[in-house]
């Protein structure tokens, strides 16, 4: 596997009293960490604002590692799917849910910050992502509340027991189990996760994206969290005209990144 990390100027020039805040990016299907790196256009708001920016891989890489026996895009290698898979042969290796918001984390907390903490890859810390990657973040947002100051995402999978991504995922990660397909839903977590700090999810979604109707659906996110601690909390808005691409994503980073900068105390 792969990982980019970006570190703002304010890391080398020492202007920052505090610790370098991060924000996790996880990316979407087919993705290695150079996707958002090359496209995101994340690393100008990372200077403007001072925080540092991982990009990890999208799934377990390398010899032995089981994937699509179909050899498709959509599920093995590339589509870890930010879950920790519990059925066989993919047990072993796609633990991705652990990997990003636990086992990165703490390997670049101890890679980096030898004696005092320079960078907060523990704390101080925001997710985002995109498609699979906005499923992850979404997710990973809400099991575990308390970890991350904010949550954004573009163009995220809400739903993903419902649509054929997300049950092929499911159900190659995971097997026939509904129940543990609902410990990952956002549109199950959010009946779920209380929401006692008022937080808001920040969400984008171009309107002539290919994947919309079939593979996204986001007003099922509104709809899951009526009467909920969540309702009122999602700010889904609609990009007119944009796709799936990087040329949507590039054009929304900044609004993401002020979001991030807020919560994580830097404007
Ligand atoms: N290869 C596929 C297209 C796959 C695709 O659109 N991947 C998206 C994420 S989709 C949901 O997780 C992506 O981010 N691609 C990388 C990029 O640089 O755009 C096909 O052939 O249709």
């Amino acid at each position: 596997m792969d990982v980019n990390i970006y570190l703002p100027r304010q890391y080398y020039e020492k202007t920052q009293s505090k610790a370098i805040p991060t924000i996790f990016y996880l990316s979407g299907l087919t993705c290695t960490p150079n996707n958002a790196s090359e496209k995101g256009f994340w690393q100008f708001q990372a200077d403007k604002y001072g925080f540092c920016i991982v990009f990890p891989d999208t799934s377990p890489r390398g010899e032995g590692v089981p994937t699509d026996p179909e050899n498709s895009w959509d599920f093995g290698i590339g589509a870890g799917f930010y879950v920790n898979a519990t059925k066989q042969p993919f047990n072993k290796n796609y633990n991705m849910y652990q990997y990003v918001h636990f086992e990165l984390p703490n390997e670049l907390n101890t890679y980096f910050n030898k004696e005092t903490v320079e960078i907060d890859f523990l704390d101080n810390v925001s997710i985002a992502g995109h498609s699979m990657g906005g499923f992850g973040a979404l997710s990973g947002y809400m099991k575990n509340l308390s970890k991350y100051k904010s949550c954004s995402a573009f163009s995220p999978i809400v739903n993903p027991m419902n649509v054929p991504w997300g049950q092929k995922a499911f159900n190659g990660y995971l097997g026939d189990n509904k129940s543990e397909w609902k410990e990952y839903d956002p549109c199950e977590l959010v009946k779920t996760v209380k929401n006692t700090e008022n937080k808001t999810i920040l969400i984008h979604v171009g309107t002539s994206d290919p994947f919309l109707e079939k593979q996204l659906k986001p007003t099922s996110l509104l709809e899951a969290s009526k009467g909920t601690t969540w309702e009122d909390h999602i700010n889904l808005k609609f990009a007119e005209g944009f796709d799936h691409s990087y040329f949507f994503i590039s054009t929304f980073v900044p609004e993401h990144a002020e979001f991030h900068a807020k919560h994580l105390g830097l404007i």
